[in-house]
């Protein structure tokens, strides 16, 4: 994808607390790349740092992130600046010090969209047409007699869809793409659902190097612990958000949490456990149970 550097114009610092440092990383052409997501959502900045378009609730997270036990396993948020008169979330390139890596994008949780999400779909439906065309692309079969007729489907049925037809349904998670460090990109992963197909798409992206794998289950184990005593994530209805897998020929490993877009606060008396299956109005993510499940599945690729 596109990417491109920018003069930054700063509109707000953080006030939360966290420390602005002085940047560790010289001012130089940063290299990044994008798997999936929005595209021309992104601009590379300087001191290894990536702007993408704000999002408040996004910006509400990572400023709260910042003040919690999970913040060294999300991007280091640097506060909003504006570009061309928009306004961007600024945070570190989790690149930055990977050398020609490899990246790959997994969605974590068992649910893609929001309660509330839900809740105005039945109040004021809008049936898209750019959804059905998605999905008759993958699967002809797929609309029923009254979206055929429409030449359209609900945002919600289309997410349940993608989630039954991948793994996030029957595994909490899926793999979104990824991306070899010999540039080979793949991201046809809509049907990858079966733990034999994930382990099989895993082995592809770390080229069957054990080394890579134990790096990344070290770093995941980390996570779960961090995961089940941060507040953050107690009292929060964590949706679409990825784990970004970073490697490269030297051996080095990176797992990060990214995309909070639609990571919600949850009402004062509510916590989520994120294992606990979603009956709707409980808002369980099913965060944790997918991690689990990818942490026994990179577990069960390891020599015995
Ligand atoms: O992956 P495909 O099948 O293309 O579907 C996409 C993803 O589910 C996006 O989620 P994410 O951003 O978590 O990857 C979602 O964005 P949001 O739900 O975040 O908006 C898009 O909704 P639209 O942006 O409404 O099209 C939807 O079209
Ligand atoms: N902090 C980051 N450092 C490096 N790459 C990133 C970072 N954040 C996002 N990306 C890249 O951009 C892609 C899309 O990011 P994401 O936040 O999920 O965007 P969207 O909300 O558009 O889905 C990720 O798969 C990854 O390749």
């Amino acid at each position: 994808q596109a990417a491109q550097e920018c003069d930054l114009k700063c509109v707000s610092d953080l006030g939360c607390g966290a420390s602005s440092p002085v940047p560790m990383t010289p001012k130089k052409s940063q290299q990044w790349l994008q798997v999936v997501g929005h595209a021309g959502s992104f601009h590379v900045g300087d001191y290894g740092r990536l702007l993408k378009r704000f999002c408040k609730r996004e910006q509400q997270c990572y400023l709260r992130l910042m003040k919690d036990a999970l913040r060294p396993f999300v991007p280091e948020y640097h506060g909003v600046v504006q570009l061309d008169k928009l306004d961007y979330n600024m945070m570190d390139n989790l690149l930055t010090h990977f050398i020609t890596p490899a990246i790959m994008d997994c969605k974590i949780g068992s649910r893609t969209y929001l309660e509330e999400e839900l809740h105005i779909a039945r109040e004021r439906p809008q049936p898209r047409k750019d959804m059905y065309e998605k999905m008759v692309a993958v699967d002809p079969e797929a609309p029923s007699i009254q979206e055929r007729a429409q030449q359209a489907v609900l945002k919600t049925r289309y997410m349940q869809w993608r989630e039954t037809l991948s793994s996030t349904a029957s595994l909490g998670f899926r793999i979104e793409g990824f991306r070899k460090a010999n540039e080979e990109c793949h991201t046809n992963f809509k049907r990858t659902k079966s733990r034999e197909q994930v382990m099989k798409a895993f082995d592809s992206f770390v080229e069957s190097s054990t080394q890579i794998v134990w790096g990344y289950l070290r770093q995941l184990k980390q996570l779960r612990q961090v995961l089940e005593t941060s507040d953050f994530f107690r009292t929060h209805e964590v949706v679409g958000s990825s784990l970004l897998f970073v490697h490269d020929w030297t051996g080095r490993t990176g797992v990060w949490m990214i995309d909070f877009g639609k990571t919600v606060i949850l009402p004062p008396h509510l916590t989520l456990d994120h294992r606990t299956p979603w009956a709707e109005g409980n808002r369980e993510d099913g965060y944790l149970w997918g991690l689990d499940n990818l942490i026994d599945i990179l577990a069960n690729m390891l020599p015995t």
